[in-house]
């Protein structure tokens, strides 16, 4: 049984337009992923996919003016907003896009103890900062005091002491230094190998494949594709859908060639499947109804021609 299961995931906000008029746009469309105890499911897609929406709506933290449809389930049971606010922080740990999420007027220290569920909190914020590489000094100072890589080594240290069972970590290592991204990596990898499970959001996919069990793609805000890592390979020839095919090619490893267009906006999403206007074998099929999510070859798939 998949620890956290997220199906047909539709997120809306009512806007403003002109005036006192309101909108409705919808930002992400049926969006399917699910993630097993003991795995590392990485999240890739371009800026604006969907990513930070889909784990803000898993956390239940979503601003007010946003409509979900949709069912996200957590160990078999639907997360309901009730449930949500008790498993935040214990059972399901964020670790957030922006370092902006740590509090400003409170020691770094006393803010990974407080994460502390179970034992010596002192105790369990030194191991983690010696692990991270953050000097004993660190730990009175305040937020404003951090450089960027200290800021989200913090806010590493806060998910892994909280002992917490899903760890989904947007983007944790923009500005770190190679080393230290790599022991963070390691530290996911060790805390899934005991059972736990991680979402690992993230624009770096070669990193993302040194560890990762699975991948989701992300276009536009729905998923076009879960494979397991190995498939991204070679030419991509065994990836299931048009896109991942091309983001893997797209690559400076690879050939390094950009896919033509760009993704649609939120506000003007093409009617069907929404790469359809990018993709290289869309037939005028693809313009009659967004595809359905499908198994394929141990992987799944949102395109009716992937074979
Ligand atoms: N509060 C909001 N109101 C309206 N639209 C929003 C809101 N929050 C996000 N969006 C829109 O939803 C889409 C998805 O945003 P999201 O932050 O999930 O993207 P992302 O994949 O995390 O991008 P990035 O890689 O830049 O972090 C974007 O088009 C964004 O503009
Ligand atoms: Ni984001």
């Amino acid at each position: 049984m998949s620890i956290l299961e997220v199906e047909n995931l539709s997120i809306s906000f009512n806007q403003y337009t002109d005036g006192l008029k309101q909108k409705n746009v919808n930002v992400i469309s049926s969006l399917n992923v699910t993630l097993e105890e003991g795995e590392i499911l990485a999240v890739v897609g371009a800026s604006g996919s969907g990513k930070s929406l889909l784990a803000h709506a898993i956390l239940g933290i979503l601003p007010n003016n946003a409509n979900i449809s949709g069912t996200i389930s957590y160990d078999g049971e639907i997360l309901t907003a009730a449930r949500q606010a008790s498993l935040r922080g214990t059972e399901i740990a964020l670790i957030p896009q922006s370092v902006n999420y740590l509090d400003p007027l409170m020691r770094v220290g006393n803010q990974v103890r407080n994460s502390v569920k179970v034992g010596d909190a002192v105790a369990a914020q030194r191991k983690v900062f010696e692990r991270l590489r953050l000097k004993s000094g660190v730990e009175n100072m305040y937020p404003f005091q951090l450089s960027g890589g200290m800021a989200r080594r913090t806010l590493l240290s806060t998910a892994i002491v909280s002992g917490a069972k899903v760890i989904i970590a947007d983007e944790p290592t923009p500005g770190l230094d190679p080393v230290v991204i790599k022991e963070a990596l390691e530290n996911f990898r060790e805390f899934a190998d005991n059972g736990c499970a991680v979402m690992l959001i993230t624009h770096d996919i070669e990193s993302a494949l040194t560890i990762a069990d699975k991948i989701a793609v992300f276009y536009a805000g729905t998923t076009v594709e879960i494979a397991p890592v190995e498939n991204f390979n070679g030419d991509g020839e065994a990836l299931r859908h048009p896109y991942s095919k091309a983001l893997w090619r797209a690559l400076p490893q690879n050939e390094f060639i950009p896919i033509p267009g760009s993704q649609p906006r939120p506000n003007n999403l093409p009617s069907g499947c929404l790469f359809a206007p990018r993709c290289p074998i869309a037939t005028p099929e693809c313009e009659l109804a967004q595809p359905e999510m499908r198994e394929l070859r141990n992987g799944r798939v949102r395109c009716i021609h992937a074979t």
